[in-house]
């Protein structure tokens, strides 16, 4: 019997308080922010294009959680190459400026769609490979995690990583347990608590990613892992990947609500408000 993860768990989001309220523009105007190429009728790459570093604010989310749904909506495509144009960076996570002195609806509805993104991507049956063109923070790294596969340049000034304890953030269980089932309990816990951070070559030794190239074969490289991995009969394929995920994906589905709040009071604290602001600050300072 073929399970439509996706589907299975997307109903209950729309059953939830997960509507936007702020107006999306239409697609065909907002394109210069991401690149689409179809490669074949199997797989596409999917190129993130919001200099200076990717950072995930409202908008944006909505524009690439629509695009994850245009992904969905097509039988024949089986994979995804996401990647990012922005030289240097594959993602820098949310846009702190969202999460500074914020307004509270504002900051639920970023939160929700960030919690819709990362459902439909650890949500999904097709086959989504990170080619890992620069520094990878944050949610950035979340979102690397959630593919199947990860490709990074050998570049030893690249980070991937999460830092978020630093601005006195605590990880969502989400992303906590994205990351144990990633690299483990034990390297989970010392990476967020420690905010640590790794070049490639330590990443590699992690499990953090699976495979170093040099950039200018991050695409070729990526390509060829793909060709492979559409081989592999599709139906056992997807079964399998519902069967590795549904736990971790169902304890977030099931728990919206929960995480959300917490964001919220979290993110509003006075202190952590005053840690974004020197953040802020220190990051133009550079
Ligand atoms: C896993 C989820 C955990 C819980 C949730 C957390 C929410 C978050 O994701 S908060 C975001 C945390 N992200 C970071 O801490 C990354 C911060 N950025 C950097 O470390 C660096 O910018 C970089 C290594 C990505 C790139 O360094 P580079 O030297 O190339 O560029 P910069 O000069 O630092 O930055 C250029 C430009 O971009 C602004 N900027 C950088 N990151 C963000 C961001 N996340 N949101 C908004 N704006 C960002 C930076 O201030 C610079 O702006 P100006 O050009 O105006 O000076």
């Amino acid at each position: 019997m073929s399970i439509n993860f996706y589907s299975k768990f997307f109903p209950l989001i729309k059953k939830g308080v997960a509507s936007v309220p702020f107006q999306l523009r239409p697609l065909s105007t907002r394109t210069d922010l991401f690149n689409v190429e179809n490669k074949s009728e199997e797989y596409a790459i999917f190129r993130l294009n919001k200099p200076p570093v990717n950072s995930l604010n409202l908008e944006y989310l909505n524009l690439l959680n629509n695009q994850l749904d245009e992904f969905e909506r097509n039988p024949k495509l089986k994979g995804i190459i996401l990647t990012s144009d922005v030289k240097s960076t594959f993602s820098a996570g949310v846009d702190i400026l969202e999460m500074y002195k914020c307004e509270p609806k504002r900051l639920e509805a970023v939160w929700r769609a960030v919690q819709d993104f990362w459902i439909k991507l650890y949500g999904s049956k097709k086959i989504y490979i990170a080619a890992l063109n620069g520094h990878v923070l944050a949610l950035g790294c979340a979102i690397a995690m959630s593919c199947d596969y990860r490709i990074m340049v050998d570049n030893d000034k690249t980070k991937i990583g999460i830092t978020a304890v630093l601005l006195g953030i605590n990880a969502p269980s989400w992303v906590k347990n994205t990351m144990i089932n990633t690299i483990g309990f034990r390297e989970t816990e010392k990476s967020l608590k420690f905010a640590k951070i790794y070049n490639p070559h330590q990443a590699l030794k992690l499990g953090l990613i699976d495979e170093i190239v040099s950039s200018d074969k991050l695409l070729s490289r990526s390509e060829e892992v793909m060709k492979t991995w559409c081989k592999i009969p599709t139906l056992a394929r997807e079964m399998t990947k519902e069967s590795m995920r549904s736990e971790t994906l169902g304890k977030l589905v099931n728990n919206r609500e929960v995480d959300v709040q917490e964001f919220i009071t979290s993110t509003m604290d006075p202190h952590l408000q005053d840690n974004l602001g020197k953040y802020l600050a220190s990051l133009k300072k550079k």
